[in-house]
């Protein structure tokens, strides 16, 4: 197997705007700790990642309030206009990228699992090149919409939804992201833009409590998840 050491980096630079709160949804508070801090526990508590490097919005003044922004292995950069530029900024600010694997995970995940990420790097550290993205199988019958009437029933055995993190060699990451983004290609994952370039990245099947907050609805069901959780690893 191949030596090579990973990196988190955590795109959190976004203002959460589907959540039509003033406040950005990472920094909401639920059992006694704020989202991201949560999101970065997981990384950290990891003990093949080095450092995680955080993106930050330009004008965010919340993060250095956080405790957790004292641990030595955090470093921050500022982020983009998407998700995307949030990424690629934090992987620019790498010095020597030639060994590192990225491992980029939303700020607004705050249930992965030490051991779904544990698969995960693993994978990744069996091939490295094609990377590997934790995903779950989609669970209902898939239907294909025409002005809001089904067309057809779509072929669910493999269909799956991508989650977070997602590794990949930090030096071809950033080179395929700015390649996209050059070409006009979406991108709305790490994957993508890897897709995009010919890679196949492996699909690692994860638990479908890594939600993302996305909606105001999703922060109670991650309150509760992360609950059950901590009281499953208690006992
Ligand atoms: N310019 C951006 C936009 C998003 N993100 C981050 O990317 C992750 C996933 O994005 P999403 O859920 O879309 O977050 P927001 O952009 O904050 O939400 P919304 O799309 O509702 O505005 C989040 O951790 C978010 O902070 C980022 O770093 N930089
Ligand atoms: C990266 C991601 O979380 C994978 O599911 C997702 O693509 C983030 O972007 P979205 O705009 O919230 O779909």
């Amino acid at each position: 197997m191949t030596s090579l050491s990973f990196v988190g980096i955590m795109p959190a630079a976004g203002i959460g705007s589907r959540m039509q709160l003033e406040l950005p949804k990472q920094y909401l508070q639920f059992g006694g700790r704020s989202m991201i801090e949560y999101s970065l526990l997981a990384l950290l508590a990891e003990t093949r990642i080095e450092k995680v490097i955080v993106a930050l919005h330009p004008e965010d003044k919340r993060f250095q309030q956080l405790a957790i922004s004292l641990d030595p292995r955090i470093y921050t950069v500022t982020g983009g206009v998407s998700r995307s530029k949030s990424v690629l900024n934090a992987l620019c600010s790498l010095s020597s990228s030639d060994q590192v694997m990225a491992v980029v995970h939303d700020a607004a995940r705050p249930c992965l699992s030490a051991g779904d990420l544990k698969l995960l790097l693993d994978q990744a550290q069996q091939d490295p090149k094609q990377g590997a993205i934790l995903a779950t199988p989609v669970r209902d019958t898939m239907k294909r919409a025409k002005g809001g009437y089904v067309l057809r029933t779509e072929a669910r055995n493999d269909l799956w939804h991508a989650l977070t993190p997602q590794v990949f060699m930090a030096s071809e990451l950033a080179t395929q992201i700015m390649a996209a983004n050059s070409a006009g290609v979406d991108i709305t994952d790490e994957a993508s833009a890897m897709e995009w370039a010919g890679f196949r990245p492996a699909l690692v099947k994860g638990s479908s409590n890594n939600i993302k907050v996305t909606q105001a609805d999703d922060l109670a069901l991650a309150a509760c998840l992360l609950q059950q959780n901590g009281h499953q690893e208690n006992q």
